[in-house]
């Protein structure tokens, strides 16, 4: 029925105060109050609908993000919203478009590896849209392999420029999101050649198309790459390919921060590392680590909000049957990506903190913190971004049947999802990079270089290294393994940043002990589906192990009469979650049987092409003698 709360009983058995822990969830008390009023902006608003995204045709479908993105960037100038307030609309109208890469690496670009003069030049032009801007990075030929771009960017002496060139079918730039259709500009990476020597890949700022008729420019050939995985999803986005016949730019369009070629056509390089190029990617990825926690949340709401009202078997003398979230099967799929939530969310703020404190330092020409950085936002945006999107494909099935319907929120939550295995690197190949990390940090332990931070621990290895083995034989033999030993590293940094963040001040009545058995769900869940390794080292007796799994289920039963408080933490708006299965007032069958009915299919009660092909074969007279 409308207006009553289904989860009313449910709510009433939190043991700790829900809106204390909003804002430990939130962040700040300011975080909650922001998101509280930019939420219910986006949620208010007619022109922000979302449930027809999945029944709209790729042409209509993008039209209409398109407008959304006009009407956002309407209200935010009528409001006079800040940059913070911005991003959090953007965020609550939940549509991935051009807008993403625009405002979250096109400008990030410009200020990570522009000089302040580019930055002059271009920011205000970014920051006013009046140009629109994408990340032209990876080609069809190359995505995870950057040193093998062929892009080539040569300079031009006589000219003072630099020829843009695709000189291969596999150099043409593919899929640089919000390039096939919108953004006039791009941040392109090529090789800079000077004089015939190759100098590697550099960021060069190419405008695509015209601000007068948006007509691509001379020489410039780009479009749409086609159709993505599901229907709406991340065909709002215009991921795009990109191909240059010899395009001429002025020589200050080279990011010139990190390196700077000079009008006599030198070359130089400033005394920082090379690696600087990529630190749009090390942003972006620290950024998804925080965006894993909200897009695994958002499916774990669903998901048990829904096991609270799915009442199936076990009904005793004609009473109710049993809600299947008291099932401990249940709670063993659901609860450790519950917490995984909660923990991605801390591992997610700590990282933020990570990247900010490396850029003050790399101010300061202090580049000691720069190889930590890249381990630990490859590794975690690789270990959130993986169980992230195994996690809402298990909330999918945790929600049986219903899951499969576009009105659960969970299709398309995992369709627009799961590339983030894959975008901003590919998670093996991120893995790699902190096994290359672990096993220089190995190779160095015993020349006195004690480590430090997220691998302190390795210090403790050093008997190990008595024979001297030599690391960098055998990686590639070994790597599948050194990727599951880059893997629990980086659980061990998530499992730590949930310990330190349990030893801060938490107020609220029962907030730290939800958040101590959330913790202890995460590191013994960890623990069981492990437990093979730590036997066989024998950092676990069978003892130990059992005892484990015994407080694990412990743990499953404290926090099961919370489960439905601990999502509502997550203060999702039901415009914002678009799930009927995850409706705050869990009045899901009316909903449902509503829902169907307003499926195009149903517009007729006799269907399209039911006299062409379905009557023909009911009234088929049969010729062939019968059987
Ligand atoms: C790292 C690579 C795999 C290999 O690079 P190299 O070949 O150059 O290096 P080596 O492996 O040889 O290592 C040499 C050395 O360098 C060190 N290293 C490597 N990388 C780094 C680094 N980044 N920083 C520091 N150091 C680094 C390495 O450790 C070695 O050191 P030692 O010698 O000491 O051992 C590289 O090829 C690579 O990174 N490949 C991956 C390519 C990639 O990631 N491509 C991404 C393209 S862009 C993209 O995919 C965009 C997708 C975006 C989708 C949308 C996401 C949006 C989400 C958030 C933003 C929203 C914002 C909205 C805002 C709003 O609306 O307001
Ligand atoms: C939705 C989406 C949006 C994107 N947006 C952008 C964008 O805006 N701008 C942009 O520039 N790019 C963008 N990309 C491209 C993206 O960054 C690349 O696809 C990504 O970096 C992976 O590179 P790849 O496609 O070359 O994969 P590959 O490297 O070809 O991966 C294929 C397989 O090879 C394996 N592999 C590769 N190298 C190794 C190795 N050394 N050792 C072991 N295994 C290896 C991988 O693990 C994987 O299993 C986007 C991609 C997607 C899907």
């Amino acid at each position: 029925m409308e207006g009553v709360d289904h989860l009313a009983d449910e709510r009433k058995k939190a043991e700790f105060n829900v809106e204390a822990m909003k804002i430990v969830w939130a962040g700040s008390q300011h975080n909650l109050e922001v998101s509280n009023r930019i939420s219910k902006l986006v949620a208010d608003d007619p022109a922000f609908r979302k449930d027809d995204r999945t029944m709209l045709p790729r042409k209509e479908l993008f039209k209409n993000t398109l407008r959304k993105a006009a009407y956002a960037w309407k209200r935010i100038n009528e409001l006079r919203l800040s940059e913070e307030e911005a991003s959090k609309l953007r965020f609550y109208v939940d549509e991935t478009a051009y807008t993403d890469l625009h405002w979250g690496m096109f400008i990030p670009a410009i200020k990570g590896q522009g000089t302040d003069e580019q930055q002059r030049k271009w920011l205000p032009l970014a920051y006013k849209m009046q140009i629109i801007g994408c990340y032209a990075q990876t080609e069809l030929g190359h995505g995870s392999n950057v040193q093998g771009l062929e892009t080539t960017a040569t300079f031009d002496p006589h000219t003072d420029e630099f020829v843009i060139h695709s000189p291969t079918l596999t150099s043409s730039k593919w899929w640089p999101g919000g390039l096939g259709k919108v953004s006039t500009h791009a941040v392109t990476y090529a090789r800079l050649i000077i004089d015939g020597k190759d100098h590697g890949v550099h960021g060069f700022i190419v405008q695509l198309r015209s601000l007068e008729d948006h007509r691509p420019l001379p020489g410039i050939t780009v479009g749409d790459i086609g159709m993505k995985f599901g229907n709406g999803a991340y065909n709002t986005m215009d991921n795009g390919v990109l191909r240059f016949d010899h395009v001429r730019i002025p020589r200050n369009q080279m990011l010139m921060k990190v390196s700077q070629v000079t009008r006599e056509g030198k070359y130089k390089q400033s005394d920082v590392p090379r690696q600087l190029v990529y630190g749009t990617m090390v942003y972006v990825r620290q950024r998804i680590v925080a965006d894993a926690s909200c897009y695994l949340s958002r499916a774990v709401c669903i998901a048990t909000r829904y096991s609270a009202v799915r009442r199936q078997f076990g009904s005793q003398n004609g009473g109710p049957e049993t809600q299947v979230i008291d099932y401990k099967t249940q709670q063993s799929r659901l609860f450790p990506l519950l917490a995984s939530a909660y923990a991605f969310r801390f591992v997610g703020e700590w990282l933020e903190w990570l990247y900010t404190d490396v850029m003050q330092r790399l101010q300061a020409n202090d580049f000691s913190t720069l190889p930590e950085a890249h381990a630990c936002t490859a590794g975690l945006k690789s270990l959130t971004t993986s169980v992230t999107a195994d996690g809402i494909e298990e909330c999918r099935k945790l929600c049986g049947g219903h899951g499969y319907l576009c009105t659960s929120g969970l299709p398309e939550l995992f369709a627009v999802y799961v590339p983030a295995c894959t975008y901003e690197g590919d998670n093996i190949v991120l893995l790699l990079q902190v096994a290359r990390f672990l096993m220089k940090t190995v190779s160095q332990i015993g020349t006195g270089k004690q480590p430090v931070g997220t691998i302190a621990y390795m210090g403790r290895i050093e008997h190990l290294m008595q024979c001297r083995c030599n690391v960098q034989r055998g990686f590639a033999e070994l790597s599948a393994d050194l990727v599951e030993a880059a893997v629990a590293h980086c659980q061990l940094i998530v499992v730590s940043k949930f310990i330190e963040k349990l030893q801060q001040d938490i107020p609220g009545e029962g907030v730290k002990q939800q958040l101590e058995a959330l913790c202890g769900i995460y590191y013994l869940s960890l623990l069981h589906k492990h437990q093979g390794d730590f036997l066989a080292t024998s950092y676990l007796t069978p003892k130990q192990s059992a005892l484990a799994n015994d407080q694990l289920r412990a743990l499953y039963s404290k926090v099961r009469p919370n489960a439905i408080a601990l999502v509502d933490a997550f203060n999702y708006s039901d415009h914002f979650l678009s799930s009927i299965l995850g409706r705050y007032d869990g009045n899901v069958y009316p909903k449902l049987y509503e829902a169907a009915w307003k499926d195009p299919l149903n517009e007729s009660v006799v269907p399209d092409g039911y006299h062409e092909y379905v009557r023909p074969l009911l009234k088929q007279q049969l010729h062939t003698a019968r059987l």
